[in-house]
């Protein structure tokens, strides 16, 4: 197969900052996607309906003309959210989603939730009201394994939360091991997981290739090969429950080569073709479609996007450095080649 043509996929899971940063990074993503959920770690996060439509205002200012994209607006959760804010958040039309970060868990979580229990009444807002939850599911207990943060989370919170709220709409984001793909599989409808693409294409090794590589570097960790199989066994399985959701992160690349490195990649400059190289190694391009661009909308109760894209089998170079703003950023796979690319529209 030479070329690939399919309906216009959607992003679930996406970074896109703010200011110069999101100026630089919004037509990667526009360029492949009609639709994104923008996540609302900012500083400081994006706590209300007022802050999510002003965020998006200005995400559609900094769409370059003659691109189409549409933000879907996410709130970021916290312990004092009321149940008003999320029928405000409802009734919008424009925010789809709450995210739910544990204090400390990730970049930009400080302000996070630190007892879901205390939110127990925006939860069952959004369990009345349909709003899903979208959630970044690791513990943050000093004493649990980073890599261990995420299967524990599924016993401690995930598996209460859903017995308190049994209808509660729930995504739970970027999955990175077997038992959170076997988890959200056994799980009701009502609960679907995203996958990033680079979880789909890389192990742990990947950080340690011949030294450290703090561009390999997001949370959740990346996780041993069995982990990566899971994944990619749920991703091609072509269960409407997961989708694609890329959670590029971008960084300046001073913040992640130093000291004390953060976390996240940026792969939105090539994020369709890293999953259509995921799928082909699987022997799957065939499920692709309905991963990227059926199961999203399914979930979310959105419409399926009606325009098409088409890949190429066609070697290409990635940069080694991508503007960000005033500053540049590494791109996952800088340097070297990817298989497949995007035709332009
Ligand atoms: N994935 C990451 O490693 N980083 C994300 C936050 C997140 O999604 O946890 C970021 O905002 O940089
Ligand atoms: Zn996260
Ligand atoms: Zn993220």
């Amino acid at each position: 197969m030479t070329t690939l043509t399919f309906t216009r996929p959607d992003d679930w899971h996406l970074h896109l900052r703010d200011g110069a940063a999101l100026q630089s990074v919004l037509p990667d993503t526009a360029r492949q996607f009609a639709r994104a959920i923008v996540m609302p770690n900012l500083r400081p996060p994006v706590t209300t309906t007022a802050l999510a439509l002003a965020y998006r205002e200005r995400i559609l200012a900094a769409l370059p003309a003659g691109m189409v994209f549409e933000p879907l607006m996410t709130l970021y959760l916290t312990d004092n959210m009321r149940a008003e804010e999320i029928l405000l958040a409802k009734a919008s039309g424009a925010v789809h989603g709450v995210k739910l970060y544990p204090a400390g868990a990730t970049t930009n979580s400080d302000s996070g939730v630190t007892s879901l229990e205390k939110c127990a009444p925006a939860l069952a807002a959004m369990e009345q009201c349909g709003l899903p939850l979208l959630v970044h599911a690791e513990v943050t207990d000093a004493d649990v394994d980073v890599f261990d943060r995420e299967k524990v989370f599924i016993d401690r919170h995930m598996r209460p939360l859903l017995q308190r709220h049994p209808g509660l709409k729930v995504v739970f984001e970027h999955i990175t091991t077997r038992d959170a793909a076997e988890f959200v599989a056994a799980a009701p409808t009502n609960v679907a997981a995203t996958i990033t693409a680079h979880h789909l294409l890389m192990n742990r090794n990947a950080m340690f290739a011949g030294g450290i590589r703090p561009h390999h570097y997001c949370l959740p960790v990346l996780k041993r090969e069995e982990h990566r199989l899971a994944l990619l066994a749920a991703a091609t399985s072509g269960s409407a429950k997961f989708f694609l959701g890329t959670d590029s992160a971008p960084h300046a690349k001073h913040a992640k080569e130093a000291a004390c490195g953060c976390a996240g990649m940026y792969t939105a400059h090539a994020a369709i073709e890293f999953y259509a190289e995921a799928f082909e190694a699987a022997g799957a391009l065939d499920k692709l479609e309905a991963f990227a661009s059926f199961h999203g909308p399914d979930f979310y109760g959105l419409p399926r996007n009606t325009s098409q894209v088409s890949l190429k089998r066609e070697t290409w170079s990635v940069p080694d450095e991508i503007a960000l703003g005033a500053e540049t950023l590494v791109p996952l796979r800088a340097g070297q080649t990817i298989a497949w690319k995007l035709q332009a529209a």
